[in-house]
């Protein structure tokens, strides 16, 4: 596994062998049983092409309120604590002695993409954020840490970390497009991404 390094996103290709992708699979469907995936709408009123739900002390929401990590869904349960599996990436790649309080979950259909963002509802930015790609490649977008600047691609594959970290931390990131029935890891094609954080 040779580590890349993407405008200073640090992607770990195959971290996570199939064997273990398909375990942590099985968590989730733990964590979508307690804490359905939604439709999050922006401030604004928009639906976001992504469904999805979280796990840990804290969730990551949005509604026309805005968005926010909340101590609970929004149909009112707690969220689930994040997997045993999940953590361990964390621990073995974050470089850091805290545990993550949220671990977000994204389902991509087909045709679901997420637009240029920074991830900065967190408090502490010397916390990195870790993501595990699972299912479906997805073309992932790093740009700087200011909008607009130039950006680089790179696909995300199923078993996939990458790490925002240092001063690539706030970098604006996005994924352009999945490629649809790529992977053979879910039972129905998309992609399903984590990203743990420390929220406070
Ligand atoms: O799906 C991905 O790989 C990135 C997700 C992301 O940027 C986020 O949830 O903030
Ligand atoms: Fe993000």
């Amino acid at each position: 596994m040779t580590e890349i390094t993407v405008n200073g996103v640090r992607v770990l290709p195959g971290f996570l062998d199939e064997g273990e992708q398909r375990a942590l699979v099985e968590d989730l469907r733990a964590v979508v049983a307690a804490a359905p995936l939604f439709h999050p709408v922006t401030a604004r009123g928009k639906s976001m092409s992504v469904r999805l739900t979280s796990a840990g002390d804290y969730g990551w929401v949005s509604d026309r309120r805005g968005y926010r990590y909340e101590a609970r869904h929004p149909q009112g349960m707690p969220w689930p604590p994040i997997p045993e599996r999940a953590l361990r990436v964390w621990h073995q790649v974050s470089g850091v002695g805290r545990a993550p309080q949220c671990c977000l979950v994204n389902f991509y259909s087909d045709t679901a993409r997420m637009g240029m963002h920074q991830d900065r509802d967190e408090a502490d930015f010397d916390m990195p954020v870790v993501s595990i790609s699972l299912g479906d490649e997805a073309l992932f977008r790093v740009g700087g840490v200011v909008r607009g600047g130039p950006t680089k691609s790179v696909w995300l594959r199923s078993g996939d970390v990458a790490i925002l970290s240092g001063e690539a931390r706030l970098a604006f990131h996005g994924i352009d497009r999945v490629k649809a029935g790529s992977s053979t890891l879910l039972p129905k094609r998309g992609r399903i991404n984590l990203t743990m954080r420390v929220v406070d």
